[in-house]
C-alpha cells in the first residue's frame, strides 16, 4: 500500500493526474475524481485555460484512505469521495482497541467530539497525515503530540455556534418556567398548574462565562429578549450591545440569575464550577452547561440543587458520554447519573448543542475542504496545531514543477540545509512559518524531473530536523 507519510519513496509510481480547478489556492476542490492516468498532460486538460490550477497529489487519490467516525455529515463525505479517496464511514465512535486497529491503516481520520485521539492512539497511526475534527472543540485530540509528529489538525471554529446559542436561549426559558417538569407530568397524566417560582426572563441577568463565538452570539440573542448580559472571560473582549465584562468569575456568579458556560476544556476550566462557586451564586439561580462535561463538578451541582441554592440546570455535556445512540446513560457511565436524573427542573440533553442540519452541513463542507486542501496542496490554513501556511496553486502551464513540504523542528540552520538540497532547481516560490518548536516549509520548484523527486525527498528526509517530508507533483 502506498503510504503518504513516506510517499516520496514512491514518487516514481508517477500516478500523476491533473484536473482543471480554480486558480485560487483557497477555493474549494469539488472536482470529480481524477482518474490515475499515466504522467503527462491529457488532451482535454490542455484545452483548459493555461492559468488553471494543477491539482497536485503525492499518490493516486484512490490510495488515500479516510476513516470517518461519529456520523460526519453527508456534505463532508461527498466532498471527500468526490476526490476519489477511499472513505470508510461509521455512525459511532469506536472503543480504544478498535480505534487503534483502524487508525493504523488510514491517512486521514475525521471525528467529532467523542473520539479521543490520545498519544497512545496516535502513536499507532503510522500513516496518519491529518485529522479533521468535524466540530468546534479539539480537546479530544492530543494536539501537541500531533504537531510533534507532523499530523495537521483542522476543525470548524464557528459553524455550530449559532445552534448552541439558540439551544441555550430555549433552555433559559424552559428552566425559568419549569417547562421540562410540567411536560413530564402531563406525559404521566398529571395536571399541575403552578406559577410559584416561575419567571419571565425579561429584566433578568444572564452571566456568560467565556465570551467567544458562542458566548457573544448568545449575548445578542439574550439582549433582544430583554435580558441584561454580563460576562467573564480571561481575555478582555469588546462588549456587544450593552453587555458588560466583569473582572472575576465570582463577580459574575454573585450578580447573574442565569449562569451559562462557554469555555473550552482546559486544565484551568476543569471543575470551574464546584462547591465554592455554587456558594457565590444567587439563591434560586440557574446553571447551564453546553461547553464540556469537565467544567462542572456534578456531585456539587446535585448538592446545590437539592439545597435549593440552584433552582434549575441544563446539561448538554458530561465527563463520560456514551459512544452511540441507544446506549445507556446510567451509573455505569458516571457514578452520579441516577442522582442527576432524579432532580427536578433539570434538562438533560445528549450533547446536541451543535446538532442541527444547518450546522452539520456547514461543518461537513468546511472541514472536508480543509482536508482536501491539505492532502492535495499542503495548505495548512485553519490548522489548529501547525503554522498556517498557504501558497497559490501551481498552474497547468507550469510543467515539471513539484511542491515540497518539509515539516521540521524549529532550530537554527534548517533553511540553509533545505536550500542546499533545492539549489539545483529553480525555487519559484517558498514560504516558511513556525509555531513554537514546529516549522512548516513549502517550496515550489521548477525544472524538476520525475527521477529527481526521489532524491529531493530522500535528502530532505535524512536531515536531522525532519518531522515529515512530502513531495506533491
Ligand atoms: N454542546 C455542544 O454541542 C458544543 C459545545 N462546544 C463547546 O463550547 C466551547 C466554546 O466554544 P466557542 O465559543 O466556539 O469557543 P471560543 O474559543 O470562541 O470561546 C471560548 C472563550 O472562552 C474563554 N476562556 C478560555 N478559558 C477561560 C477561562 N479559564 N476562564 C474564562 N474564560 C475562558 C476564551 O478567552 C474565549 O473567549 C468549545 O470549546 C466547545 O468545547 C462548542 C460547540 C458545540
Ligand atoms: O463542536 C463541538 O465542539 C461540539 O461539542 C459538538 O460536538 P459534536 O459534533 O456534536 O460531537
Amino acid at each position: 500500500m502506498t503510504s503518504p507519510r513516506d510517499i516520496a519513496p514512491h514518487p516514481l509510481a508517477k500516478a500523476v493526474s491533473y484536473s482543471s480547478l480554480s486558480v485560487s489556492p483557497t477555493a474549494t476542490f469539488q472536482s470529480p475524481p481524477s482518474s490515475s492516468q499515466g504522467g503527462g498532460f491529457m488532451a482535454g486538460v490542455l484545452a483548459q485555460s493555461a492559468a488553471a490550477a494543477k491539482q497536485l497529489k503525492p499518490f493516486n487519490t484512490e490510495d488515500v484512505k479516510i476513516l470517518l467516525l461519529e456520523n460526519v455529515n453527508q456534505t463532508g463525505r461527498d466532498i471527500l469521495k468526490g476526490q476519489g479517496y477511499q472513505v470508510e464511514f461509521l455512525k459511532t465512535s469506536l472503543p480504544e482497541d478498535q480505534l487503534i486497529e483502524k487508525i493504523r491503516d488510514v491517512h486521514v481520520i475525521g471525528i467529532r467530539s467523542k473520539t479521543k485521539l490520545t498519544a497512545k492512539v496516535l502513536q499507532e497511526a503510522k500513516n496518519l497525515l491529518v485529522i479533521g475534527c468535524f466540530c468546534i472543540g479539539t480537546n479530544q485530540v492530543d494536539l501537541e503530540y500531533a504537531a510533534q509528529h507532523g499530523i495537521a489538525v483542522f476543525n470548524s471554529p464557528f459553524a455550530n455556534s449559532r445552534s448552541v446559542a439558540e439551544l441555550v436561549i430555549a433552555e433559559i426559558i424552559t428552566l425559568a418556567r419549569q417547562l421540562g417538569d410540567r411536560s413530564l407530568e402531563m406525559h404521566r397524566g398529571t395536571w399541575n398548574k403552578v406559577s410559584s417560582k416561575c419567571w419571565e426572563i425579561r429584566g433578568k441577568t444572564l452571566g456568560i462565562v467565556g465570551y467567544g463565538h458562542i458566548g457573544s452570539q448568545l449575548s445578542v440573542l439574550a439582549e433582544a429578549m430583554g435580558m441584561s448580559v454580563i460576562y467573564y472571560d480571561v481575555a478582555t473582549l469588546m462588549a456587544i450591545g450593552t453587555a458588560r465584562q466583569v473582572p472575576t468569575l465570582e463577580a459574575l456568579l454573585e450578580e447573574a440569575d442565569f449562569v451559562t458556560l462557554h469555555v473550552p476544556e482546559t486544565p484551568e476550566t476543569k471543575n470551574m464550577i464546584s462547591a465554592a462557586q455554587f456558594e457565590h451564586m444567587k439563591t434560586g439561580s440557574y446553571l447551564i452547561n453546553a461547553s464540556r462535561g469537565t467544567v462542572v463538578d456534578i456531585p456539587a451541582l446535585i448538592k446545590a440543587m437539592r439545597s435549593g441554592k440552584v433552582a434549575g440546570a441544563a446539561l448538554d455535556v458530561y465527563p463520560n458520554e456514551p459512544a452511540a445512540n441507544g446506549d445507556y446513560f446510567n451509573n455505569g457511565l458516571n457514578t452520579w447519573a441516577e442522582d442527576l436524573r432524579g432532580l427536578n427542573n433539570i434538562i438533560l440533553t445528549p450533547h446536541i448543542g451543535g446538532s442541527t442540519e444547518e450546522a452539520q452541513r456547514a461543518i461537513g463542507v468546511e472541514v472536508a475542504e480543509a482536508l482536501v486542501r491539505y492532502i492535495n496542496q499542503g495548505i495548512t490554513l485553519g490548522s489548529v496545531n501547525l503554522p498556517e501556511v498557504t501558497m497559490r496553486s501551481l498552474t497547468l502551464d507550469e510543467r515539471d514543477h513539484a511542491r515540497v513540504i518539509y515539516i521540521h523542528r524549529n532550530v537554527p540552520g534548517v533553511l540553509r540545509k533545505v536550500n542546499e538540497i533545492l539549489a539545483e532547481h529553480n525555487v519559484s516560490k517558498q514560504i516558511s512559518d513556525s509555531k513554537g518548536d514546529i516549522a512548516y516549509l513549502m517550496a515550489d520548484i521548477s525544472d524538476v524531473k520525475t527521477e529527481d523527486i526521489k532524491d529531493i525527498w530522500a535528502s530532505l528526509d535524512s536531515l536531522k530536523s525532519r518531522i515529515l517530508t512530502r513531495v506533491l507533483y
